[in-house]
């Protein structure tokens, strides 16, 4: 279970670790002096009446309490250091992963289990590296040198006075087990709130617009009360655990006091030896209450652990990048015989052949459930074809380094996502390297230049986390910036008048013309203005393509689309 420490903490960072460790027993060792200078103090300072000696163990005590807090000091540094930089090598390990990660594993792992690892699961490892392992290391060496040093000054005592070690070595297992199973409840619960947290903020509008608040208010106080319950549970058992040993400790103290009092009256240990003990004794609870607190800490680490690494390990995404890094593309696109299912056995798109050319506008229409989106996640290899090929300019894009087949398609979704940056930050996304002059020619070309020109900030208008502080069309507009200022010879829309009033969506469809001019175009749609004034129509049913012309063609074969157009479902979907 702990294994872990080692391979991540110990051996890659053992020289920090190593040093730390070389300090830390400089210093104990000043430390542990402290009860010899106490019987020397007794013996031969105070009993001999000798001042010389008295002035030399003052200083001594000044000189032993310096080195012990200049190396003190060494090993925590040491040791933080070494911490900080294991947690941010991990960090930066999840994240890469994160990234490499397929669409499909964020389509079935929930957001807040994800930003759970980050945040409390980090915690814990973070507790047990920076906490758990400098004290279990520490303090076990400080606890056997005090061992040592009192069998080496009367083992018969020290014998006597470790009968009481046993009992605590079980306390502490028994209790550390019932704390370990606690903490990996706490752990979960802690999940669930960070999910609720994150889904209520997200979701805000729902919230408030189904009146919402008192009900989420709910859900997430029922788990926090859950995890400050389990979590007062195992800070119960750990005082229990300190008591205990506190008192097993004290048996001890008992001990030296009964039987080396009969020692020192036998003339078989000095009053300065008996004193040595007892500050030894006391000494000794502080150690073991750490190392118990240490290694619950240590466990509750490597259950967090545990699922830090399921994400680490989640398979080889099943998207293998290709080979050919395609740096201009002309945008012929070529679906051929495309089958694909998202579970086996459930096919979404069967035998699909559809070709385009550079310059084409093809609205791809259907109703609910025909698969539209499933064609834009095949060219964008979110997903592979289960069976088929997908060409572009003639390539297998399976065979195309993914960033370069990316990097050919603007993506356009319905509602697009800008993030909490300037408009000029957000559609410098599209390409990172874009000059001022070319965001701006962008945004001309999308329509955006002249409501951003009239912002107060303009360019430097740092869009809210929602998009609150825009409207619709204009954030679709940022989008489709950002989306052409790649100069992609591929634009695909994904319902992009959607969620716009019909006055914006009119202005929105002028602009998507403006923007696809020269380039290969799919607009998955069901609005009637943008379906007239696609080149092509590829009606899709059932995962099949069942007609496919232009608009007016398809009218006039009187099928299943001019049917769909005469009952108005089409136009139906819009308002949806
Ligand atoms: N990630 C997924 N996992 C499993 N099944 C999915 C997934 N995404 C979509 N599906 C299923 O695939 C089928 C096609 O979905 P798709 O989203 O492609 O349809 P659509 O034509 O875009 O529909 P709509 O117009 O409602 O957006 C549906 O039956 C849907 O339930």
């Amino acid at each position: 279970m702990f294994s872990f420490y080692w391979r991540k903490f110990i051996v890659p960072y053992w020289l920090l670790a190593l040093t730390a460790v070389l300090c830390f027993i400089v210093a104990s060792l000043a430390g542990l002096a402290a009860p010899l200078v106490v019987k020397l103090l007794i013996d031969d300072a105070l009993a001999a009446g000798n001042i010389k000696f008295l002035h030399f163990i003052t200083a001594s005590i000044v000189l032993l309490y310096l080195i012990r807090g200049l190396f003190s000091y060494f090993y925590g540094y040491g040791m933080a250091k070494a911490g900080n930089k294991m947690l941010a090598k991990l960090r930066q390990d999840m994240f890469t992963k994160l990234q490499s990660l397929d669409y499909a594993y964020f389509m079935k792992t929930p957001s807040g289990d994800l930003i759970s690892l980050f945040t409390n699961d980090m915690l814990f490892i973070q507790q047990a590296i920076t906490v758990g392992i400098p004290d279990a290391i520490v303090e076990s060496m400080n606890l056997l040198a005090i061992m040592a040093i009192m069998i080496y000054f009367d083992w018969e005592l020290a014998m006597v006075t470790f009968a009481t070690l046993p009992f605590i070595i079980v306390a502490i297992s028994f209790f550390n087990n019932k704390i370990g199973r606690l903490g990996l409840l706490v752990e979960h619960t802690l999940a669930k709130v960070t999910a609720i947290i994150q889904q209520s903020l997200v979701s805000v509008m729902i919230v408030q617009s189904y009146v919402r608040e008192e009900y989420e208010y709910r859900k997430f106080s029922d788990k926090i009360h859950q995890a400050a319950d389990d979590l007062l549970k195992t800070q119960r058992l750990s005082a229990i655990l300190v008591s205990l040993v506190e008192f097993l400790a004290a048996i001890g103290l008992t001990i030296i006091i009964w039987y080396g009092g009969r020692e020192v009256i036998n003339g078989h240990l000095s009053i300065g030896g008996m004193f040595a003990f007892l500050v030894y004794i006391i000494n000794v609870p502080m150690p073991i209450r750490k190392i118990s607190q240490a290694m619950t800490y240590l466990k509750l680490g490597a259950i967090a652990w545990k699922r830090i690494n399921s994400l680490l390990n989640e398979q080889i995404p099943s998207i293998v990048d290709g080979y050919l890094p395609m740096p201009v593309a002309k945008g012929f696109v070529e679906f051929k015989d495309v089958s694909f299912a998202y579970q086996p056995g459930k096919s979404v798109l069967q035998n699909i052949n559809i070709a385009a050319k550079p310059g084409e506008i093809i609205a791809i229409v259907g109703p609910s459930g025909a698969g539209k989106s499933s064609f834009a996640n095949l060219l964008l290899r979110f997903y592979d074809p289960d069976k088929g090929t997908i060409y572009v300019d003639g390539m297998d894009i399976k065979n195309l380094k993914l960033n370069a087949l990316r990097q050919h398609i603007g993506f356009i979704q319905q509602e697009p996502i800008l993030f909490n940056a300037t408009i000029r930050e957000n559609i410098r996304y599209g390409c990172l390297d874009a000059t001022d002059s070319q965001i701006q020619r962008a945004a001309q070309l999308s329509n955006a230049d002249d409501f951003i020109g009239s912002l107060p900030q303009g360019y430097d208008t740092v869009v809210s986390e929602l998009g609150g502080n825009l409207s619709g069309g204009q954030r679709q507009r940022i989008a489709m910036a950002r989306a052409i200022i790649a100069e992609p010879a591929i634009l695909l829309f994904d319902e992009p008048t959607a969620a716009l009033d019909a006055q914006t969506e009119k202005l929105v469809m002028a602009d998507i013309r403006k923007v696809s001019a020269g380039r290969t175009t799919f607009i998955i749609t069901h609005n009637m203005s943008t379906i007239a004034a696609s080149d092509r129509v590829v009606y899709l049913m059932g995962g099949r393509v069942v007609e496919t012309g232009t608009h007016q063609e398809l009218i006039d074969k009187g099928g299943l689309y001019a049917r769909a157009v005469q009952l108005g479902e089409l136009e139906l979907c819009i308002t949806h």
